[in-house]
């Protein structure tokens, strides 16, 4: 919802300032964080949630909130998701844009987890929200997120877990994804993340100047561990 402030000098001003959500988040700090199914974007971002107090949005998890609240809406995205398909750009978008606005007056910045999934997706959120100043590319190798995916279904309950879609995600992932993270990288803010194995405790493998100071405090170093 939107706030308006009145003129207090009515006479020489009767223009009202109106205060729109949009206003809430366009100064907002945003980083994309974009990696393959599986490769752990929701781990690291849990990390850096905890380091860093950034507000985490998986437009999955976004998505899924939706299925499960047995909304029509929900049941036709439930039947795309279930392929292994993207869901429609403005419905994923509208549902960021939202999360985000609920979020705005507590928030230092927002980790957007799963988006952008195709450059398109990425050019309308600059016009509808506001640019990214850094996208976390999470890599990791094909054959560890098909192994990690299938290991997750036996307990996750997500109905895409499953090795016929988890091959389509990967797929899609490959063609419509990975250009994403060339369209960012030519304006050098991708920072690519490898995960290394967690022997105890944090490893250091990003430094401040590598993130552009932007996600991390002076003497903080990216926390990014994980292993095969
Ligand atoms: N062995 C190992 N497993 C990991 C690591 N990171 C994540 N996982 C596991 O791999 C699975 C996928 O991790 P997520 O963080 O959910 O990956 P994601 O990229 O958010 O996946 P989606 O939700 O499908 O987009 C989960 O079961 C994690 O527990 C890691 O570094 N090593
Ligand atoms: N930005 C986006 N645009 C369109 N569809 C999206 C989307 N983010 C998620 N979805 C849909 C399609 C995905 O197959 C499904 C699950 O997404 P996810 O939780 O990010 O898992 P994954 O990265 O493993 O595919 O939700």
């Amino acid at each position: 919802m939107g706030c308006s402030v009145s003129c207090s000098n009515s006479a020489s001003c009767s223009r009202q300032i109106v205060h729109s959500d949009d206003d809430k988040i366009k100064d907002a700090k945003i980083i994309f964080v974009v990696g393959g199914p599986g490769s752990g974007k929701g781990t690291q971002c849990e990390k850096v949630v905890a380091k860093y107090g950034y507000t985490h949005l998986s437009s999955g998890d976004l998505l899924r909130a939706e299925v499960a609240s047995g909304s029509e809406r929900g049941k036709t995205l439930q039947a795309i998701m279930q392929k292994g398909e993207l869901v429609p750009l403005d419905t994923v978008l509208d549902m960021i844009k939202d999360a985000m606005i609920a979020k705005a007056d507590v928030s230092k910045g927002f980790l957007i987890d799963g988006y952008p999934r195709e450059v398109k997706q990425g050019e309308e959120f600059e016009k509808k929200i506001g640019a990214p100043c850094l996208l976390l590319y999470i890599d990791a190798k094909g054959e560890t997120m098909v192994k990690r995916l299938m290991k997750r279904g036996e307990t996750s309950g997500r109905a895409d877990d499953n090795e016929e879609t988890i091959k389509k995600r990967l797929d899609l992932y490959y063609k419509a994804t990975e250009p994403v993270i060339a369209f960012y990288s030519s304006r050098g803010i991708v920072r690519k993340v490898r995960l290394v194995p967690l022997v105890i405790g944090y490893c250091h493998c990003l430094n401040p100047q590598e993130v552009g100071g932007t996600l991390i405090g002076e003497n903080g170093l990216v926390v990014m561990a994980g292993a095969e």
